[in-house]
């Protein structure tokens, strides 16, 4: 039995007046590809916001590997395992691809102004295993040839895969995908599908998204949440979710 990795309960985030996510609920355990589907202005983006610490929620909890997350800063989540891409490609576009890779890990390599002015055998090894996960990475996601390339000029569905790529090597537990397909074209969606369940099925990830393309979200999820105006309003598998009439008027009915 795989083991719960998010807990999200009665989660609540309020702007003023407005109620944007009202009581959600959201499980994922350990090697689940999980997605959250709505409407546009449904309040999707805004539980990653709450759960990878951009906003405080204003109620409810967020468990991560059993312990409280809500209110804690982006950094210390994504320390813990838990980290994020977002809706519009965040790259460094003037560093090259490797470049990127390195700086994502800046964070977590546990050095010092000292070790680093002076180049401490321990710096050392640690800025060698930091380029290793680096090349690792690359591979996986097939960018390695493309490693001193300035990474703007990647292709829109090369820069995303670089983004998923930019998250792993800080060796998270549970990725947050953003709208990964968003401006991708079929093939590139298709190898997105395909490094989304290798990510599950090759290195133990587990996945939540938010996706509007309805092919992907319905061909990878182990477990859909549907959201309409901030408010849970149906979740199961592909089948119980296409199937739903709530969610046929309230999403798809739309398309
Ligand atoms: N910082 C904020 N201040 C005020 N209102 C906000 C803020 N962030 C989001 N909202 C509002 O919360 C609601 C939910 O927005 P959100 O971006 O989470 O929806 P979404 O489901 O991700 O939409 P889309 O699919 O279009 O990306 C919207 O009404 C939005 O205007």
């Amino acid at each position: 039995m795989s083991q719960l990795l998010l807990d999200v309960n009665g989660l609540m985030m309020q702007f003023g007046g407005l109620v944007a996510v009202n009581k959600v609920n959201l499980n994922v355990k350990e090697r689940q590809i999980v997605s959250v589907i709505g409407p546009n202005g449904a309040g999707k983006t805004t539980v990653f916001n709450c759960l990878s610490g951009f906003y405080i929620p204003t109620g409810g909890s967020v468990m991560f590997k059993g312990k409280e997350i809500a209110g804690k800063k982006d950094f210390q989540i994504s320390r813990q395992g838990l980290v994020r891409t977002f809706q519009h490609v965040r790259l460094f576009k003037q560093m090259t691809v490797i470049e990127n890779m390195l700086v994502a890990q800046h964070r977590h390599l546990n050095t010092n102004l000292l070790s680093g002015l002076f180049k401490t055998a321990s710096y050392k090894r640690l800025e060698q295993e930091a380029m290793d996960r680096a090349a690792h990475w690359l591979e996986e996601v097939d960018l390695l040839q493309f490693a001193n390339r300035e990474s703007g000029n990647l292709s829109y569905g090369q820069q995303r895969r670089l983004e998923i790529a930019r998250c792993m090597v800080t060796q998270p537990e549970l990725l947050l995908l953003d709208e990964p397909a968003a401006g991708l074209n079929p093939n590139e969606t298709k190898e997105l599908d395909e490094l989304i369940i290798k990510l599950r099925d090759e290195h133990d990830i587990s996945v939540l998204l938010i996706e509007h393309d309805m092919g992907l979200v319905m061909g990878i999820s182990d477990h859909i949440y549907v959201i309409a105006q901030g408010t849970p309003l149906a979740d199961g598998n592909a089948d119980d979710i296409r199937n739903n009439p709530d969610v046929i008027k309230a999403y798809l009915g739309e398309a």
